[in-house]
């Protein structure tokens, strides 16, 4: 699988740019000059606001959108529980509690499904906090074998979701426009915008990033400079585009994610009716390929967080909610070196997936595409006992690592307790992770007279 797409043509145009000031149109004329909202806007639309912080956020932390509409959002019935929220539903005092527990946790892949459509094939896996409380993320995989039905629409108001696409392509529809997710791209769906997922090539399967507070982005360069790591210029959101589909009879299905649940609504009209939208609240997507690795030239082995592609800060500067953290092919070249991740303890938790490849801390295998691992606060972790053995052995000489693989980690200073279907209904819960990964590590020691330790 290639990581890197950005040469390939694409079916659809995107705008450039992360986090930035956009406005595009379907219909020329569409957006109003200099004011938001009319008496009669343009072509007889609606003008709605979709707001993604408090009114009074700080200005540079502002998110908000302007959508010119055929109908406004909120033409539709009340809501109805839908009964596939067990799946996601959050452990709390009426769904019994995470499993905060301290043990290294190893997942085999998840399998594909191609029963599942995108509403009923995502599985709450671990997390943290309360997306009532707005605080905290949801950790999640999904496999889906269906597009959606066409007449059916998705969205969040849990929070925003990264979603990292692990095997197939998503075509998104979506009300700022149409986006193409192929593999090696991620995709991030901001709180409360509408969506559909079609499956143009087959099943599909990945992990989402379930953000209950505040939004991703891009880490503070330092002393880097200007350019480096994730270049705000290759994020692309989609231009405009609508559907007319308001003829009698049609029904569609919104299907609405609140507070862990699933809600259904009615409306006799395509959601999909935004002819013009403006401001800096969109989906987007990035392609990982093309990342711009930063490593050592010297020695040692820098901390990961070189590899941040997006983060959601905590309010202590530095640490975050959820770091989303990549594990592109490089060249290592430290010398005298000890070159794979070190051996850890952290204050935050680790929960790594792999979408491609092979992990360079885990060649003794366990570690595979479309599977995961958890290594929560203070937790002991870092390369098997294969590893490290070849690692302390090899010669220095520069080598490129990780050729064709991605593995990537969402880093969070909470404590990652897991769902019951992550612990035992998904089955996927590797028992001789320890064993297998650590428990070859035999002591080495010699006392420098000669004698040996043990
Ligand atoms: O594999 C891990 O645990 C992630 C990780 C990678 C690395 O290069 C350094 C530290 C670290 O936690
Ligand atoms: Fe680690």
């Amino acid at each position: 699988m290639p990581v890197t797409n950005f040469s390939t043509p694409e079916k659809y145009t995107y705008l450039p740019g992360f986090a930035t000031y956009h406005e595009s149109e379907a219909i020329p004329n569409t957006i109003p000059i200099a004011q938001n909202a009319p008496q009669k806007p343009a072509h007889g639309l609606y003008a709605e606001k979709l707001s993604g912080t408090a009114f009074t956020a700080p200005r540079h932390e502002n998110q908000q959108a302007w959508l010119y509409r055929i109908v406004p959002a909120s033409a539709h019935s009340s809501f109805d529980p839908l009964d596939l929220s067990p799946k996601l539903n959050p452990p709390t005092s009426e769904n019994g509690r995470w499993h905060q527990i301290p043990n290294q946790l190893r997942w085999s892949p998840f399998d594909l499904d191609d029963q599942a459509s995108w509403v009923d094939g995502m599985h709450l896996v671990a997390g943290a906090g309360d997306a009532a409380l707005k605080h905290g993320l949801g950790i999640l995989v999904f496999a889906v074998g269906k597009s959606m039905e066409r007449r059916t629409a998705y969205y969040s108001a849990d929070g925003d979701a990264l979603i990292v696409l692990q095997h197939g392509v998503l075509d998104v529809t979506t009300e700022f426009g149409k986006i193409l997710v192929r593999p090696g791209e991620i995709f991030v769906i901001p709180r409360g915008i509408r969506y559909r997922v079609d499956l143009p090539d087959g099943p599909a399967r990945g992990y989402i990033l379930e953000l209950y507070s505040g939004h991703f982005a891009l880490p503070e360069l330092g002393p880097i400079g200007t350019n480096g790591l994730a270049n705000g210029g290759d994020f692309q959101c989609p231009v405009a585009a609508f559907e007319e589909d308001f003829e009698d009879g049609n029904t569609y299905t919104l299907v609405a994610k609140f507070a862990g649940k699933l809600f259904r609504a009615k409306q006799d009209h395509t959601p999909f009716d935004v002819v013009g939208w403006k401001g800096n609240y969109y989906p987007y997507k990035y392609d990982l390929g093309r990342f711009n690795t930063m490593g050592t030239i010297s020695y040692d082995h820098p901390d990961p967080s070189i590899f941040t592609v997006l983060t959601a800060q905590s309010d202590k500067p530095g640490t975050a909610i959820a770091d989303f953290v990549i594990f592109p092919p490089r060249w290592l070249v430290g010398e005298d070196t000890f070159r794979p991740p070190y051996y850890h303890r952290n204050c935050m938790s680790e929960f790594m997936g792999m979408i491609c490849g092979e992990y360079d801390a885990k060649i003794g295998g366990g570690f595979l595409p479309a599977g995961a691992s958890l290594h929560n606060v203070m937790s002991a972790h870092g390369p098997d006992a294969e590893t490290h053995k070849k690692a302390s052995e090899a010669p220095l000489k520069p080598v490129k690592v990780g050729e064709g693989s991605m593995a990537f980690m969402f880093e969070s200073c909470l404590m990652v307790g897991v769902t019951e279907w992550g612990l035992h209904k998904c089955d996927k819960v590797q028992e001789d992770y320890n064993k297998e990964s650590w428990e070859g590590l035999k002591g080495h020691f010699k006392r420098p007279d000669g004698e040996a330790a043990r």
